[in-house]
């Protein structure tokens, strides 16, 4: 995905991207406005882990110097992929205002809210993107068959977010006649899930705010972590109901019923090695709770399992995988257990939400065609940006290299632009990118030091009550005084103040 203004022939010819902001003349990147440099990208070249074998074989290889090696830098607040824009978090025309953007969950919003949402998506699905085209063949085959006409097209604001999520999992296409390779995923399985999701949301929220003309807008939230087997958004009102007439279809009350797919045609992407193109196909599938097959997927993720990954100590730890222990990226990914353990027939948090949608949702290259996808994810993000609160880590905790390919800290994200690296997403959202979430999370688990000092302080507590308790007893029988008819067999201390003796009576 590059701006339209950078593919031309001309522009790839000079792998250089840094376009004048609209409203400057020639001015490229704003600079003798102050507002950005065009300087040369830099590329994470540090060892990726084995699960990619090859080398030079995939354009995202050093993204996205296969493409471009210059793009805009912007100073301060601003930004875009001409710096005529703002940071996130700011706006104005010298983007000297904080706007807040807080996001909230979906099940609060109001009924009036709930129809603005809903409408907002949909106008999104259908809303050309002003700036960005898709490229729809690898760099070898982009000038086309008469090597002048660039091989891109324009897609929706909506549609580009699924295309995005789809070109960073694709398989790397290696000749005619030839499989695919799959082993490789730019945005999930390893460290880089988190922080790739984050800004897969942020461009989505700010092409919004755009086309909304509202820079507060925010996406809301799915807190999925709510056990059981229903699904409380699909609901008309928000991403939908189950069809009547079709378990495995959206209601046609939900304009979602109306949405169709792009992405659809991996076969042919793998064996021509073409590209996922704007074209749409077919109707959104899910069945939530309904993969019979797999019992274990027909359940949502448990509040206590949010609890529990929050708990881990470690953002990540080797191999930076879908296999790694310990590893609170690992855990909220779904690949290991909430409370760290590894197990390879385990499915929870991020990826149980996917899987338990049994349809478009749950296939990786086709999920963000179904909207709940960004309700599922931004809740992911909050979890996230949540670890980062408590556990405060320093940017190096982020792993600057033998990460799987594309996760490295320092690695432009596929297929952003203008570049932006994982390290650049490993902040806190509040602080440092403009946006923040309204939620609640479950009491944090005592821990093992907690556990005993509650209990060492009760039970002191107990001793001391019951102390108390037999001391009041002897006392209250010595001196209970007059006015109650002593019961047979009582037996009372009686001390006589005036002569300072003590008898019995
Ligand atoms: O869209 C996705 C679908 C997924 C399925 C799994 C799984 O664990 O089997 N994980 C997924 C992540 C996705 O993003
Ligand atoms: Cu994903």
């Amino acid at each position: 995905q590059f701006p339209r203004a950078c593919v031309t022939a001309e522009g790839l010819g000079s792998a250089q991207c840094c376009p004048s902001p609209s409203a400057l003349e020639s001015d490229p990147c704003g600079a003798r406005s102050g507002r950005g440099q065009c300087v040369d990208v830099r590329a994470d070249a540090r060892a990726h882990g084995p699960q990619y074998p090859y080398d030079g074989r995939d354009d995202r290889e050093r993204w996205p110097r296969r493409f471009f090696t210059r793009a805009c830098r912007c100073s301060g607040n601003f930004g875009g992929f001409d710096c005529g824009g703002c940071a996130h978090g700011f706006t104005g025309d010298a983007c000297e205002r904080r706007v807040p953007v807080v996001r909230r969950n979906v099940m609060q919003l109001s009924a009036e809210e709930k129809r603005f949402f809903v409408n907002a998506l949909d106008q999104a699905k259908r809303t050309p993107h002003p700036d960005i085209v898709i490229a729809t063949r690898r760099y070898a085959e982009i000038l086309g068959p008469d090597n002048s006409t660039t091989q891109f097209q324009n897609i929706s604001i909506y549609n580009l977010f699924v295309w995005t999520h789809y070109y960073s999992v694709s398989k790397t296409f290696l000749g005619a006649g030839q499989d695919s390779f799959g082993g490789v995923d730019f945005s999930h399985e390893g460290p880089g899930f988190l922080t790739w999701h984050r800004y897969h949301l942020l461009q989505l929220e700010r092409d919004m705010q755009d086309m909304l003309g509202d820079p507060s807008f925010a996406l809301p939230y799915w807190d999925f972590a709510i056990g059981g087997s229903e699904c409380d958004i699909c609901t008309d009102d928000l991403m939908g109901a189950r069809s009547s007439f079709d378990i495995s279809s959206i209601s046609s009350n939900s304009i979602f019923s109306r949405w169709r797919v792009i992405c659809e045609s991996v076969e042919e992407y793998d064996t021509l090695g073409t590209i996922c193109n704007s074209s749409e196909s077919s109707p959104i599938r899910r069945n939530p709770a309904g993969n019979v097959a797999r019992p274990m997927v027909q359940r949502l993720p448990e509040p206590q399992d949010v609890a529990a990954c929050l708990e881990l100590n470690a953002f990540d730890a080797p191999p930076f995988y879908s296999t790694s222990s310990d590893s609170f990226r690992n855990s909220i990914e779904g690949y290991s257990a909430p409370q760290g353990n590894y197990d390879p027939a385990v499915r929870s948090l991020h990826n149980l939400a996917h899987l338990f949608l049994n349809g478009t949702g749950g296939q990786t290259h086709l999920s963000p065609n179904d909207p709940i996808f960004v309700l599922l994810h931004t809740f992911t993000d909050a979890v996230f940006d949540e670890w980062l609160r408590r556990h405060a880590p320093d940017a190096s905790v982020y792993p600057l290299e033998n990460t799987p390919i594309g996760h490295n800290r320092e690695f432009n994200m596929v297929p952003f632009w203008p570049p932006v690296t994982n390290a650049e997403m490993f902040v806190t959202a509040a602080e440092n990118l403009g946006y923040s979430y309204e939620a609640e999370w479950p009491a944090r688990p005592l821990t093992p030091t907690q556990i005993v000092t509650v209990a060492v302080v009760t039970a002191l507590i107990a001793v001391a009550i019951i102390f108390a308790a037999s001391t009041c007893v002897v006392r209250s029988r010595a001196y209970r005084t007059e006015g109650r008819q002593p019961l047979l067999g009582d037996q009372y201390q009686r001390y006589d103040d005036h002569n300072k003796t003590q008898s019995v009576v």
